[in-house]
């Protein structure tokens, strides 16, 4: 018997062999020494028929319909009533909508003992019961339910698996079912993960359903900081000397040159605010010298958003090296370039001033250290770093990146130094947040290495704590 009270069908049927000349032998009979039975004939049904067919696992499908099933179905699968279907296998899929669990209960008898795999997904989220609760204990309450197989789509099944996770996460509360479920997984050529007990099945019904779940506060962010940039740089810049003075030609170069600006900013920003966690994080361990007292949820939130961060920086660096290459041209960015002579009254220009290479310079390295950052983020690069390397590549050369970043702003801001105070006129909080904040990370960060506090950093994230106060008796 199963821990939940169900009857186990486990291994346990055991049935008299004889083989050729070593006299009778006892084997054991596995359910998967039987046919696959599926039931419901629809899209999802067929297309798991026609994966276990290709693997090699004979398969019975019950439909309510099978005569009109037939011609439908992959050859070699036998389409027969529910009953007969299930009495043929030990393993029943049921490849049925979540609404039709309810006329189920007329196969209960038939289903009893046997391993029912619910394959189900929700319309929506919400935090009731998962189909395969409510399939298990009002539905089929003398059948061991296992959920599994729900997060492979009927196309990827169709096309040999492409497309699509092969990671399959399978619970239930009978550790057989669940264990017999995992190697025809295996078999059917996926990569099965035990989620334990049925009541994980919540977690695994919500997986297809989840949109991006570890961006929102990284995207919400960079929306936000993009939104506020771009509003400020045109209305300080642009629009400002449009009332000032009558000036249209900024306002007409804002989406080019003014939103590269803006991009430039947001870049960097973006890359600071991936290295600010950690550094508030750590103070807040050195303030209450334990690593075991939980974070405030808004850092933890930012803390886990960090890899998302650092991507966005880099999309949007990209972004800003394109919008470069192709502005890259004295009629934009004159104070660059040597002046050349005037011909019939326009102005000719030579080549760079040491200011302008020293830009691109910096802006290329900035891009190349985030790229290195952006693809040893990525899980297969990570997978094959040990924890020295990663630590290494994140931590060093993301400041690294963070320093040259800053630098390649520094040099675009003093470009002409007698003009540094209209570039501080016309953006101060971009200024502010593109100069200061990297610079006041890199100060913390610095702070952070000295002696005294990063061994009591490393004593306290290697599990000391400060003896706990006495308390007066
Ligand atoms: N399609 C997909 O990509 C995926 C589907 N799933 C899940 O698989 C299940 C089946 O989906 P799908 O195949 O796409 O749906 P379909 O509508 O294509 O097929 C459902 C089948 O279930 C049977 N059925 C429907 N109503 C009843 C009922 N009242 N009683 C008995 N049998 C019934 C019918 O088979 P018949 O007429 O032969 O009896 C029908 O063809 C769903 O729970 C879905 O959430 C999960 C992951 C991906
Ligand atoms: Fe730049």
């Amino acid at each position: 018997m199963a821990a939940n009270g169900k009857m186990s069908t486990g291994n346990e049927m055991v049935v008299l062999k004889t083989s050729e000349g070593d006299g009778p032998q006892y084997v054991k009979d596995s359910p998967r020494d039987h046919p696959i039975v599926i039931i419901g004939a629809g899209d999802y049904g067929r297309s798991f028929a026609g994966r276990l067919v290709k693997t090699g696992i004979r398969v019975v499908i019950g439909s309510r319909d099978p005569e009109r099933r037939r011609p439908n179905v992959p050859e070699d699968v036998v389409v027969t009533s529910h009953s007969d279907a299930i009495s043929r296998g030990k393993i029943v899929v049921l490849a049925v909508p979540r609404d039709a669990y309810s006329d189920m209960a007329e196969l209960r008898s038939d289903l009893t003992g046997k391993i029912v795999v619910d394959v189900s997904n929700k319309e929506r989220l919400d935090t009731e019961k998962s189909n395969a609760e409510y399939l298990s204990e009002d539905i089929l309450d003398k059948s061991l339910v296992v959920k599994g197989f729900n997060v492979v789509s009927a196309w990827s099944l169709e096309s040999g698996l492409a497309g699509g996770s092969k990671e399959v996460p399978i619970c239930s509360d009978d550790k057989e079912a669940r264990g017999e479920v995992i190697q025809l997984a295996k078999d059917m050529g996926f990569f099965p993960m035990d989620y334990g007990c049925l009541r994980a099945a919540r977690d695994v019904e919500a997986i297809p359903l989840r949109l991006l779940p570890g961006w929102r506060f990284a995207t919400k962010l960079m929306f936000g900081l993009l939104a506020f940039m771009s509003i400020y740089v045109l209305f300080q810049g642009p629009l400002y000397k449009y009332v000032k003075s009558g000036v249209t030609k900024d306002i007409q170069h804002f989406p080019g040159k003014g939103f590269n600006r803006v991009l430039a900013m947001l870049a960097l920003t973006l890359l600071a605010l991936v290295y600010f966690p950690g550094i508030i994080a750590a103070f807040r361990q050195l303030a209450y010298g334990t690593k075991y007292q939980r974070f405030p949820i808004w850092l933890d939130t930012w803390l886990k958003s960090r890899k998302q961060l650092g991507l966005l920086a880099l999309l949007v660096a990209s972004l800003h090296a394109i919008f470069s290459a192709c502005l890259m041209s004295p009629e934009y960015y004159y104070h660059m370039y040597e002046k050349g002579p005037v011909i019939e009254g326009r102005q000719f220009y030579g080549m760079m001033f040491w200011r302008g290479e020293l830009l691109i310079f910096t802006g290329g390295l900035a891009l190349a250290l985030m790229s290195v950052l952006g693809v040893t983020s990525t899980p297969s690069v990570q997978n094959a770093m040990n924890w020295r390397e990663f630590v290494f590549v994140q931590s060093k050369l993301g400041f690294a990146c963070l320093f040259v970043g800053t630098a390649h702003c520094i040099v675009y801001g003093s470009t002409g130094f007698n003009k540094m105070y209209l570039y501080v006129w016309y953006t101060p909080p971009p200024a502010l947040l593109v100069m200061l904040l990297p610079c006041l990370l890199i100060l913390l960060k610095l702070f952070l290495l000295s002696p005294c506090l990063n061994s009591r950093l490393m004593q306290i994230r290697r599990g000391w704590e400060s003896k706990p106060k006495a308390t007066p008796v």
